[in-house]
């Protein structure tokens, strides 16, 4: 396929705009248009600023993707725009369903008018997420794309709807929809929400005499694999362009950990020595996913992929990320 134009939905994000760097990088001819809702803090394009083109859209107001589409019509689209954190889905299901089942849904029904009127026939990659697993068994790991679906938290049901829509827009209409379901992916620019993130943060605060030396965590016991985010988006390019439409494909790392350990790594590479480590209760969630390891047989066989970035890496540079904010604050 040849590939001019893409279109990401939520590029000023954490994913969105570490796939714009590498698309800048490595395909310099490759034309970006990014969606952005009005008022979209640009802190993660700053330095991108000018390289891209951004055109106004919110996944819930549909004019505005039918006009960014018709526009643009970009052949990859990449939609990444989400409520993400697990976590406040459990505050505010109804937000989080809006945004990523019905803006979904607009999104797919926007292309399927174009392409109903003049024929527009986009790959769409639709990034559903591990979550949708929720907790498996010790024997369905690593977790296949055949593991059954069975959602924890209102941010999981909201990725099967998002799945499911994906693959029905597929089936019924033949819009090229391809799913990826991603394991956790981290790295510098990611959310201060997030466990390693928010991690690196504290520290990063408690070095700078910011916060006092305890860190807040919540359940510590949870597995994760591990990805370095500059590895996931590089996965994305792989997939538009080797991957089958209609069809899903689990990505993820290869260094598995609990979330107690990554802790640990993260302390370890504290200038502070003496860092103590303390339970939020708040920060404990009413249903928790704690084992999630993937087999990504299938999308390595279809692209060659491999991590290339460790997970000491990944944190050395989200720990930096953290202590850069602080001095430049
Ligand atoms: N956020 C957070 N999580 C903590 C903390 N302490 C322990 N945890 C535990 O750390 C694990 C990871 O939590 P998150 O970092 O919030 O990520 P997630 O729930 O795994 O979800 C992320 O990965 C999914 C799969 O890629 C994504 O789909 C999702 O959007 C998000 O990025 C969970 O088991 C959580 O209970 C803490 O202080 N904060």
């Amino acid at each position: 396929m040849n590939i001019r134009r893409v279109l990401i939905t939520g590029i000023t994000g954490f994913v969105g705009s570490h796939l714009a760097d590498y698309i800048l990088e490595h395909h310099p001819d490759v034309e970006i248009v990014g969606l952005v809702r009005w008022r979209a803090p640009k802190d993660n394009i700053q330095h991108i600023l000018g390289k891209v083109k951004l055109v106004y859209g919110d996944l819930t107001d549909m004019p505005s993707l039918l006009k960014a589409l018709s526009q643009h019509k970009p052949d990859v689209i990449f939609h990444l725009a989400a409520q993400s954190y697990v976590d406040f889905s459990f505050v505010s299901p109804v937000s989080t369903l809006e945004t990523n089942v019905i803006g979904t849904c607009n999104l797919l029904e926007s292309i399927k008018q174009i392409k109903d009127l003049d024929g527009y026939d986009p790959v769409v990659h639709i990034c559903s997420s591990s979550e949708v697993y929720g907790q498996v068994r010790q024997d369905e790991v690593p977790i296949t794309e055949a593991c059954p679906l069975r959602p924890a938290s209102p941010y999981a049901v909201s990725k099967v709807g998002e799945d499911m829509l994906a693959h029905q827009y597929w089936l019924s209409w033949k819009i090229k929809t391809i799913r990826t379901r991603m394991f956790t992916h981290e790295g510098p620019r990611r959310g201060e929400v997030f466990a390693s993130s928010n991690f690196a943060k504290q520290i990063a605060a408690i070095e700078c005499g910011k916060q006092a030396p305890t860190i807040y965590v919540g359940n510590l016991n949870s597995i994760r694999t591990f990805t370095d985010v500059r590895d996931a988006v590089r996965a994305y390019w792989l997939l538009v362009t080797c991957c089958q439409p209609g069809e899903v494909y689990n990505i993820g790392g290869v260094e598995t950990m609990t979330i107690g350990e990554m802790l640990q790594c993260l302390i370890e590479k504290s200038t502070h020595k003496n860092i103590a480590v303390e339970v939020d209760p708040a920060r404990l969630r009413p249903s928790d996913v704690t084992l999630q390891i993937p087999c990504t047989d299938k999308f390595v066989l279809a692209t060659g992929w491999q991590p290339q970035i460790k997970v000491d890496r990944m944190l050395e540079d989200t720990l930096h990320y953290w202590r850069e904010y602080y001095r430049n604050a």
